[in-house]
């Protein structure tokens, strides 16, 4: 599953670059809903994110593509590697700025993990 999303003033931290809180709920965001997507009827929580390293800083205005890959099923849950890619719109290249993997859980309504 691929998405993007623009980086506006409104996502930057003081020194004037995305606030890595922003990028950590994005990425959050796509990997519930590519596992959502594959997994449909499924209520799940995210349970881990792996490694978290910041190598590039990403400013306003920059076009980030998230592209979401299942990486591994186990018996109740499932993860996906979640690449970060800016993009430039000028010369059609991409750049990777953050990647990470995020492990769901599916959870009955009371919150106990079940079997996918
Ligand atoms: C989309 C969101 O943002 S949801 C909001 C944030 N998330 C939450 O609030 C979830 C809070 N956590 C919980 O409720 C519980 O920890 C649960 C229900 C997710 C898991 O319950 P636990 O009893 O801790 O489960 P347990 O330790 O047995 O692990 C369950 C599965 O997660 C996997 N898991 C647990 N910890 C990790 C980890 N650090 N990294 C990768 N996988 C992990 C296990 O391998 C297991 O997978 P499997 O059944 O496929 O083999």
């Amino acid at each position: 599953m691929e998405n993007r999303r623009l980086v506006l003033p409104e996502h930057l931290n003081h020194y004037g670059f995305l606030f890595g809180g922003h990028l950590l709920q994005w990425v959050d965001e796509i990997a519930w809903i590519a596992a959502s997507h594959e997994h449909p009827g499924c209520r799940l929580v995210t349970v881990a994110m792996d490694e978290v390293i910041f190598r590039k800083s990403v400013h306003s205005g920059t076009v980030l593509r998230f592209d979401a890959t299942k990486s591994r099923t186990g018996t109740t849950s499932v993860s996906y590697l979640v690449q970060v890619y800016a993009e430039s719109l000028q010369t059609g290249t991409a750049e990777l700025v953050f990647s990470t993997t995020v492990t769901q859980v599916r959870v009955d309504e009371s919150g106990r993990k079940v079997a996918l």
